[in-house]
């Protein structure tokens, strides 16, 4: 089974009013693979949500970086599932390392938010991966299986989740996977999945990369056969963004 290769740009809390403008417009113009090949995705900060909407093109499409999902009410500060429903925000990026990290986002929870945001209509990027400590002490494949474990135990659709593995120590640091590590960490999840959840799953679900991603090491990771794309951080908010989506193989 062939899977769409997936590009997603995460700009963090980057951005004026006018540089996003600026990026929408480089983006509006690139020259790229068609939308059959290669699917891309953008996520600006929530105050920009609706301009890059807006102002993107039709191929291209927009996600949130998070969504509070749980019944009862949001927080201050925080963006409901319904609320990204309402403006028409298609994608949300769940279970980010530095969500996990600074907020103590456990597994359950971010289990619990991919099932709730699935269920309000939302398609997920659910983000995985490993610290370095946890690498250097070889536990890398039982942390993102038990990452992974906790969304498939409350799903049971996966046809609009993304997979994103993050290996901590590649985000924003410059230091970025092998493709050789990417792979063996992509292959070892697609086979948890066809053990644990099923085949069609395994064989559907794009994987993808994030970590230092940039226009130089894109290509030889796209050429793995797991990696189903990229999930890129400070790349994206620049023109080599426009290569790192002509990696599409
Ligand atoms: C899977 C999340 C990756 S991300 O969105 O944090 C980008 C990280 C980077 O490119 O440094």
């Amino acid at each position: 089974m062939s899977r769409k290769f997936f590009v997603g740009g995460n700009w963090k809390c980057n951005g004026t009013t006018e540089e996003v403008k600026k990026i929408v417009s480089t983006l509006n113009e690139a020259e790229v693979p068609s939308h059959d090949v290669v699917e891309v995705v953008v996520s600006p900060p929530f105050v920009f949500l609706t301009l890059v909407k807006s102002l993107l093109r039709s191929d291209f499409h927009v996600a949130a970086q998070n969504c509070w999902v749980r019944k009862g009410g949001a927080f201050t500060g925080e963006v409901s599932a319904e609320m990204l429903v309402n403006l028409g925000i298609p994608w949300v990026i769940i279970g980010h390392s530095e969500r996990r990290a600074l907020l103590n986002e456990s597994n359950e929870f971010v289990g619990d938010k991919v099932a709730y945001a699935l269920s309000q209509g939302l398609k997920v990027i659910a983000c995985i991966g490993e610290t370095l400590e946890q690498r250097e002490s070889g536990s890398t494949m039982s942390v993102v299986a038990a990452q992974t474990k906790a969304i498939a135990d409350k799903i049971t659709n996966w046809d609009n989740v993304v997979l994103a593995y993050e290996p901590v120590w590649a985000i924003g640091t410059g230091k970025v996977a092998t493709p050789a590590q990417a792979q063996e960490v992509h292959c070892e999840l697609r086979k948890w999945l066809s053990e644990n959840v099923g085949a069609d799953v395994a064989a559907s679900t794009r994987i993808i990369y994030g970590g230092s991603v940039n226009g130089a090491n894109c290509q030889e990771l796209a050429g793995q056969p797991d990696v189903d794309g990229f999930l890129v951080g400070g790349a994206s908010l620049k023109p080599e963004f426009v290569d790192i989506i002509k990696s599409a193989t």
